[in-house]
């Protein structure tokens, strides 16, 4: 069985010198990756050189075995994704979104999206526009779109940045959901060092564009009080910078 991501020696600095050098990290099927870090750690671009929006200066990373950078279409086709944020047509409604995503997948029907909207909450606001959504559900919306191929994958920038706390745990119920029904697997970037305790069962911490380490959570949690001091430690260990 493939791993459903493989990174290896991923190198992007940009002209001012900072970006990401020489990550290397496995994800198994199944897995709820945590990709954490601070602000400016390296976790966007990391992701963006993942979802085939920015090409390394160096290094690969390959999707269910296919390589982003050779082999894109195939690297691509068990993937969905949100990256920065979720855009939506603020004058379409939800439903009318939705069908717009669909055209790029000759086998999403109606049918399919109805699924879409009723796994993420959406169902009954599917006639209203998305100008009109919280960010919550817009958020939800960005997910409803990512998950409508059926991807094995989930790729999620920040999926929790600006919700509140119900959104939070609406989030992660969902990507819990997702995991248990479709045995869907996550790759999740965050800052929120909690959250990402309560949903990832495995972490990974980027810090100055190095990934310093990568553990499962209940390992951490049976060393550490928290994942909080298992991350300062960490950072300490490594060096400050
Ligand atoms: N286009 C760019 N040009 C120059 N520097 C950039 C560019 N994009 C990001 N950087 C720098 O690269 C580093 C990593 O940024 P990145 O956005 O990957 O971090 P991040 O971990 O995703 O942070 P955040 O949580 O704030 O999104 C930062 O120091 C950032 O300032």
């Amino acid at each position: 069985m493939h791993k459903a991501i493989e990174i290896t020696e991923l190198t992007k600095v940009y002209s001012n010198g900072r970006g990401i050098s020489n990550m290397n990290l496995t994800i198994d099927q199944g897995d709820i990756f945590g990709f954490l870090g601070p602000n400016g750690a390296g976790k966007t671009t990391a992701m963006k050189v993942m979802a085939g929006l920015m090409r390394p200066d160096r290094g690969d990373v390959k999707i269910f075995g296919a390589s982003v950078i050779d082999d894109y279409v195939n690297a691509m086709k068990h993937v969905g994704c949100i990256i920065e944020t979720a855009e939506s047509y603020p004058y379409l409604s939800a439903n009318e979104n939705l069908k717009l995503f669909a055209r790029f997948y000759p086998h999403v029907d109606q049918k399919r999206i109805d699924e879409c909207l009723e796994i993420t909450g959406l169902l009954k606001y599917k006639n209203e526009k998305s100008r009109k959504f919280s960010l919550g559900m817009k958020q939800r919306l960005g997910v409803a779109a990512a998950i409508l191929s059926k991807p094995k994958l989930l790729i999620l920038d920040e999926p929790l940045n600006g919700l509140d706390v119900e959104g939070i745990i609406e989030m992660r119920k969902l990507i819990k959901q997702l995991v248990h029904e479709s045995g869907t697997t996550f790759f999740i970037s965050s800052h929120l060092i909690h959250d990402v305790e309560l949903t990832c069962t495995r972490i990974g911490v980027v810090y100055g564009g190095q990934l310093i380490n990568v553990d499962y959570t209940h390992n951490i949690l049976s060393n550490y009080s928290s994942l909080e001091n298992y991350f300062i430690s960490e950072v300490d260990r490594n060096g400050r910078v």
